[in-house]
């Protein structure tokens, strides 16, 4: 008998917690199934983009997880707590935080100015008695905005600027809380063919050191094959694939209910 010497018992690596995680979610409008038992996990520093035709159950699944939208049943995780319950401004306090398809920037005001309002209501400079602004907050909102590649927009109202500068501004505004996890809503919507790679560059570059998960909801496939790790393909309120981009946008099902084969 081949005595092989014994060896100690060895743990197994504690899997890490995921950063987000959806558990069972379930969710209709009337007779439509919006979401259908979806579970879902999200790693911390993953970049992840969820597609599908329209009325496939993304906006719903991004509302889900950012309170906005409460599930008929199914729970959602935040670094293994329980959140499902939270309302959408104790979701962006815990560090769940959102741009939208059409920025929510003030117009009147200039970049430097919504900046401060974010960094206002984040709570990091916020006082009754201390106005935005001051003690310094006004560096920190242009330095934010540099890093944005937006210092030349810093002054300018932002009812002058274009579509793309907006879009990165709402995003740059998003990332003043240091989000765990940042949903990106269309962001190249409405953003030219020219403007689009380099919005996504700026953006990924900016986010580049910080440890933030993104997901984005994207149909452009452009973009969601250069910018994603990995991408979730919804469909009827299901996931239907959920792998690395290559895999995914050659899944036969992807094919015909996502994509209608253009990859
Ligand atoms: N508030 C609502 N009331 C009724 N039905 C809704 C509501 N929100 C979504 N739905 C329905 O749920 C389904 C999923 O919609 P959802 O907006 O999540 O899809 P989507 O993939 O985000 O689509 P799009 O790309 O067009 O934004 C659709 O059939 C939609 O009509």
């Amino acid at each position: 008998m081949n005595a092989s010497p014994a060896r100690a018992p060895r743990s197994a690596p504690s899997p890490a917690v995921p950063v987000l995680e959806a558990r069972n979610l379930n969710k209709s409008f009337g007779a439509v199934s919006a979401a259908a038992d979806i579970s879902i996990e999200f790693a911390t520093g993953s970049k992840v983009s969820l597609i599908g035709a329209n009325g496939a159950g993304k906006t719903t699944f991004v509302n889900m997880v950012t309170g906005y939208l409460k599930p008929d049943s199914g729970a959602i995780l935040l670094d293994g707590v329980d959140v499902t319950k939270k309302k959408p401004r104790a979701m962006t306090h815990l560090g769940v935080c959102r741009s939208f398809q059409i920025p929510q920037l003030c117009e009147p005001m200039t970049s430097v100015e919504n900046m401060l309002v974010s960094f206002g209501a984040s709570g990091r400079r916020f006082s009754l008695f201390r106005p935005c602004g001051s003690e310094g907050s006004e560096d920190e909102a242009r330095a934010m905005l540099d890093r944005f590649g937006l210092t030349q927009y810093a002054d300018r109202v932002v009812a002058e600027l274009p579509g793309g500068v907006r879009k990165l501004l709402d995003i740059a505004m998003a990332m003043v809380r240091k989000p765990k996890v940042l949903l990106l809503d269309e962001p190249t919507s409405g953003v030219s063919a020219e403007e689009k790679f380099p919005l996504m560059d700026t953006v990924m570059a900016a986010l580049a050191h910080e440890d933030v998960t993104v997901l984005f909801v994207e149909h452009d496939l452009d973009i969601v094959t250069r910018y994603s790790d990995r991408i979730v393909a919804f469909y009827a309120g299901k996931i239907i694939a959920d792998d690395r981009p290559d895999e995914v946008l050659s899944d036969d099902a992807v094919q015909k209910y996502v994509t209608g084969g253009a990859r």
